[in-house]
């Protein structure tokens, strides 16, 4: 249905961007507004700008969602903070603080504009995402349900009232998908490495993480139910999860990059 998603200006439209723009095209975007450097194939009624300087002085989009790096918010901020007198800020940057941008935006001419933060992840791009917002009291229950409407197009959102939790959940579902993705890769060169031709095991390795991710999701069963009940009891499974799950093994190494992920978005705060 064309036109159900309000106008947006999109500011970095990579890999993040580009996921959450995937899943609102699919999910009909009124005429919006992409700043990016490299993307060409963005489909009328929508248009790119290359620069800040080029966006019209006239689009009034409901929303500006932030999705360039981190380490870019000092550069880009200055150049669309005019825009943010009339439309609340989506951040979706790891570590930057709703008071570090809200205060970036005063110093570059708008005071007082409404920021508010979210933590996506990349499976957006087909409606499967997890976002996860915080709002500063300042930002009212109109621009909550403005993210909340926008965000749940592709996806499942939740809401966290301290925000110093926006921390560990990019650590856990902002970056959750590489881990995923590692687990896949592993699992196709372990199955390579026992014999199996590399086409068959990539095939088999792909689909088992898809399709236990889909069975999660669909039966809503815990996923350490969802486990045991593969594991027969002296079976093939239970050898498996005995190195796994040894404490040394996944328990320990999974709690530790959670926190390195945590401590390194705290980081990015500066
Ligand atoms: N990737 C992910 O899975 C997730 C990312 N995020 C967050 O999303 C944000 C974006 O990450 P990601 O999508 O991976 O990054 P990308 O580098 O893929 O995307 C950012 C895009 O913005 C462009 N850009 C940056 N500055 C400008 C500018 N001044 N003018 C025009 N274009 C510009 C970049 O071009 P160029 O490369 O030339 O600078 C790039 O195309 C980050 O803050 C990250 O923390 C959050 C959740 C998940
Ligand atoms: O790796 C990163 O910093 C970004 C944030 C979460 C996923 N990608």
């Amino acid at each position: 249905m064309a036109g159900s998603l309000p106008p947006l200006l999109l500011v970095g439209c990579g890999q993040m961007g580009g996921a959450m723009l995937a899943g609102w095209l699919a999910d009909g975007l009124a005429p919006s507004v992409i700043l990016d450097r490299h993307r060409d194939d963005i489909p009328a009624p929508h248009s790119v700008v290359r620069q800040a300087s080029d966006l019209p002085d006239d689009f009034a989009p409901a929303l500006i969602i932030l999705a360039t790096k981190p380490q870019k918010a000092a550069e880009i901020l200055p150049s669309i903070a005019h825009f943010a007198r009339h439309a609340p800020i989506l951040s979706v940057m790891a570590g930057k603080t709703v008071g570090g941008l809200t205060a970036a935006l005063a110093e570059a001419g708008t005071p007082g504009a409404t920021v508010i933060r979210a933590m996506p992840n990349t499976p957006s791009a087909v409606g499967q995402g997890m976002t996860v917002c915080f709002a500063p009291p300042t930002a009212t229950e109109a621009d909550r349900a403005l993210c909340t409407r926008l965000l749940s197009a592709v996806g499942d959102v939740a809401w966290v009232a301290d925000e110093a939790q926006m921390d560990a959940v990019t650590a856990v579902s902002g970056s959750g998908p590489a881990y995923v993705f590692l687990l896949a890769e592993l699992m196709e060169q372990a199955g390579i490495a026992q014999g199996l031709p590399a086409d068959l095991a990539r095939r088999i390795a792909r689909r088992t993480v898809s399709g236990a991710g889909a069975l999660m999701e669909q039966s809503g069963i815990d996923a350490a139910e969802l486990r045991r009940r593969v594991t027969s009891p002296g079976g093939t499974t239970q050898q498996a999860l005995e190195v796994l799950m040894a404490p040394q093994a996944w328990p320990a190494t999974m709690e530790q990059a959670i926190a390195a992920a945590t401590r390194r978005a705290r980081e990015l705060a500066s």
